[in-house]
């Protein structure tokens, strides 16, 4: 088995022993533990018993060469900073090891400056490494991970072209109502592209006045404008090679139309204040929830920047069209929070589900999200129950419960239940009046979760 990772535990792979000692030397009089090999089958040897921190390859291993070693080694010890060392110093082979993985070059003879300089940067490319992996995780926990599965013809069709233009370069449009998950989508896509690895970058369009969206945008240059203390890259240079996803689009102020127009067409824009025209290297996404073709009507809106942005336009629908969706969004999102609360949750009560569906969500997904957040904090678990769901909710299937009415004899129960449970002073009182005793009330209770009073 592999020791833990020493971050001051470093290889030294040369073939020459008074070499080695030179590293030796150095290296431990900068507080570093050494271990020593002298060819590949010993270096293999090492990287499979001890995780290392760096290793120095000598190009020249007797009869065996530091280049055909490095990618074995690296194959060994995923991510290992390796550091090239040759007498033969030259640019080829410097950039071939580069080429094929290694960390850095370190021509001989070097100094022990040199060779602190070189583990210092080590050092930090680890920590970094270290800290975009802990960010990573971390947004991961506050991002639920969107549910691209659905059972409504409606929403399929969206995700069909969604993912049918994920690859290309072309312009897509989201359209939909608040919060039904444009940003959501438009994200999905650029996973998907080949721009992946590349920043995603949002504007909010209706967020600033003209002026400071247009240098939030395209930058500007310093002195440009009152606070313009230096030159300041814009949204459009942050998302180079990536995706710049318009929010809100229906808003943007008509001085930037023609702006944004030459950057669809020719993707040429100048920062504010600059003469210098740039070219942008960006796949431009953009969502609305207004009505642009009344946009454009009204005169609001410029009709060849509308045509120009509706090359692909992808409408997704408002949850109460999509109610068979809601059952599985409901336990993803339930699944997210449940981890990120570190709560055993496993479900809703059956009132809770019956809530869940009877709701219009005027609010769409967000306002789903919301609900189910909320109803992870106040449960004691394991089920989310009605109670737990925001009041908006509970009314919405209240006004439905009537005796006579459309209800299962189980909703009828909960909701007379509640009702005298709401009105009584304690739960004996309550149990007298439903004519059971309180430990029936308080089995009924648990299995519909319902905590609006304590027991007494
Ligand atoms: N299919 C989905 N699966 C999981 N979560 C979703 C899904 N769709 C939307 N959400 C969540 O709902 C919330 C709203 O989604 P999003 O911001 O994408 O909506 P929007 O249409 O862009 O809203 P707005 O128009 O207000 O900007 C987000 O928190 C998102 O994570």
């Amino acid at each position: 088995m592999k020791t833990k990772p020493d971050p001051r535990r470093l290889l030294v792979i040369d073939d020459e022993t008074s070499l080695r000692r030179t590293f030796r030397t150095a290296l431990e009089s900068m507080g570093h533990t050494v271990v020593e090999v002298a060819n590949s089958a010993q270096t293999l040897d090492a990287l499979a018993r001890q995780s290392f921190a760096a290793a120095f390859l000598d190009l020249r291993l007797g009869k065996e060469k530091g280049l055909d070693l490095l990618p074995e080694m690296l194959k060994a010890a995923e991510g290992l900073h390796v550091i090239i060392v040759t007498a033969h110093a030259s640019f080829d082979s410097a950039v071939q090891a580069l080429r094929l993985g290694a960390f850095d070059y370190l021509p001989k003879p070097f100094t022990p400056d040199q060779l602190r300089i070189t583990l210092d940067r080590s050092a930090l490319v680890r920590g970094l490494t270290k800290r975009v992996a802990d960010l990573e995780e971390q947004v991961g926990r506050l991002v639920p991970s969107p549910e691209l599965e659905t059972q409504e013809p409606s929403m399929r069709q969206a995700l069909d072209v969604a993912f049918q233009v994920a690859a290309s370069e072309a312009i897509v449009l989201f359209r939909g109502e608040s919060g039904t998950g444009k940003t959501m989508l438009a994200r999905a896509i650029h996973a998907k592209s080949r721009r992946a690895d590349r920043p995603f970058v949002t504007v909010h369009c209706p967020s600033l006045s003209a002026e400071l969206l247009e240098s939030d945008l395209f930058g500007h240059v310093r002195g440009s404008f009152t606070g313009a203390v230096r030159d300041t890259v814009g949204k459009v240079e942050a998302a180079e090679g990536g995706t710049l996803f318009l929010d809100e689009i229906g808003d943007l102020p008509a001085a930037l139309q023609p702006k944004l127009l030459r950057l669809l067409q020719e993707k040429a824009y100048e920062r504010v204040g600059d003469t210098e025209t740039r070219t942008a290297d960006v796949r431009i996404m953009a969502a609305t929830n207004r009505d642009l073709e009344a946009e454009v009507k009204a005169g609001r809106f410029r009709e060849d920047l509308f045509y120009r942005l509706n090359v692909i336009e992808v409408t997704l629908p408002p949850l109460r069209t999509r109610r068979k969706d809601v059952p599985a969004l409901a336990v993803g999102l339930l699944q997210f929070f449940a981890r990120q609360t570190g709560k055993a949750l496993t479900g809703f009560t059956p009132e809770a589900e019956a809530a869940l569906h009877a709701y219009p969500w005027p609010g769409n997904v967000r306002e789903l999200r919301n609900a189910i957040e909320r109803g992870t904090i106040l449960t004691p678990g394991p089920l989310i129950g009605r109670d737990h769901l925001p009041a908006q909710l509970t009314r919405a299937v209240t006004a439905r419960v009537e005796v006579g009415g459309p209800v299962t004899l189980d909703e009828l129960e909960a909701e007379h239940i509640r009702r005298v449970v709401e009105g009584a002073a304690s739960l004996e009182e309550a149990a007298q009046t439903l004519g059971i005793d309180p430990s029936t009330l308080y089995r009924k209770r648990k299995r519909t979760g319902d905590p609006s009073k304590r027991e007494s």
